[in-house]
């Protein structure tokens, strides 16, 4: 029996990587920006919507849906797919990140974590078996290891600590994933920014064998050159026939350094979020349109996009929109920054492709002005 989910190395260029994934539920083409769908919705968008902005895949959380609607709920009503009427490739988080970040009470041991709801304080545990079992009644198409994401900076031990926790629940999450076939398992490196943490965390990693291999514990508040130091140093030591995923990166700029470094995937809540808050993301750059000085501007974002709600809608518009909290504003610019996401990766597929990423990155970066536009 052969695995159903793969992975084709098509182009390279210096470090970036063009290639594709191959699902029963079909392809993802890499690099690859996966839209964040946290509680079985991008927010304040149709799924159709979403596929139309260029996305082949989109990112649920194990933590988020296990509190509600629960896993067992989503299984019965089909699975996560049937659920939010999204047919193509899901993959989601183990709930590791999440629990630190935003339950309460939670208290780390071998077995795993427990916590409280950030809802209503109800206990829950989390287990590296849990947490396959919770991702597979999900019926998610590519799934997460469970391991422990620190902050940085942190002390040596505490790093060196928590990559051997997760590497002894990396080995628990295999075994309890099955080798299922239908299904892809990643693993996550972890070792804050020290190289031989990072280095061993990625050798017991390969050792045990996973789908892909994803860059944890990173776009924790660290400064982008920590950032892009750790993945010069760890890329090299993933295996190139299996796809990495740097996990909640990032800016456009974040997202161009990281693919010059090597790495395939990424998820951010960045442009949804960015989006509700007002900020569009052009090829000039972020313009806030919650700025007075767009108030009588009759001009689109940008005439010239291939995107229609960038030329059909003046700045004067949606800044109209954003000031009065209209929810079409939160509709049309979360729509116009993930298809610019879409736009700057599938710009770099191609631009690895021709042999020319160092351009292509040159190129766009030129056109951001710093600043408000
Ligand atoms: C920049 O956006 C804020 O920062 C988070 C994204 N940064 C991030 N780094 C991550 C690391 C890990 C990890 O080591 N392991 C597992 N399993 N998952 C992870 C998920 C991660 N996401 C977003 O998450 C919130 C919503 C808290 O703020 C956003």
């Amino acid at each position: 029996m052969t695995k159903q989910i793969t992975f084709t190395l098509s182009a390279t260029d210096g470090m970036a990587r063009r290639g594709r994934i191959d699902t029963p539920r079909g392809d993802i083409q890499t690099p690859a920006f996966m839209p964040v769908g946290t509680l079985g919705t991008v927010k304040a968008m149709y799924p159709e919507e979403v596929r139309e902005t260029g996305a082949d895949i989109l990112l649920g959380n194990t933590y988020h849906l296990m509190l509600r609607p629960g896993a067992e709920r989503v299984a019965k009503l089909g699975g996560l797919h049937v659920f939010m009427d999204w047919p193509r490739p899901i993959l989601t988080d183990s709930g590791g990140f999440q629990v630190m970040s935003l339950s309460k009470l939670r208290k780390i041991t071998e077995k795993g974590v427990t916590f409280r709801s950030h809802l209503d304080g109800s206990p829950y545990e989390l287990s590296p078996e849990r947490s396959i079992e919770i991702q597979t009644l999900l019926d998610s198409d590519i799934i997460m290891q469970l391991d422990e994401c620190i902050p940085l900076p942190s002390e040596q031990k505490e790093m060196e600590r928590a990559m051997e926790l997760s590497l002894r629940w990396a080995d628990r999450s295999k075994t309890a994933f099955n080798n299922q076939l239908n299904r892809a398992l990643f693993g996550i490196v972890q070792g804050g920014d020290d190289a031989q943490l990072r280095a061993r965390s990625a050798a017991g990693l390969r050792s045990i064998g996973f789908d892909g291999y994803a860059v944890g514990g990173l776009a924790v508040g660290e400064p982008q050159e920590v950032m892009f130091r750790v993945l010069s140093e760890i890329t090299p030591e993933l295996p190139t026939d299996r796809p990495r995923y740097l996990m909640g990166v990032g800016k456009p700029d974040d997202i161009l350094g990281a693919i010059e470094r090597g790495i395939d995937m990424f998820d951010c809540v960045h442009p949804t979020r960015a989006g509700r808050h007002g900020h569009a993301y052009t090829r000039f750059g972020v313009i806030n349109l919650k700025n007075a000085r767009h108030k009588d501007d009759p001009r689109p974002l940008d005439e010239a996009s291939p995107n229609p709600n960038c030329r059909r809608f003046s700045r004067a518009y949606l800044h109209h929109l954003v000031k009065t909290e209209e929810i079409l504003g939160a509709m049309i610019l979360s729509q116009i920054n993930l298809s610019y996401y879409q736009e700057l990766v599938a710009g770099a597929r191609a631009a690895i492709e021709g042999a020319r990423f160092e351009d292509f990155s040159a190129s766009t970066r030129a056109g951001w002005t710093a600043g408000d536009l």
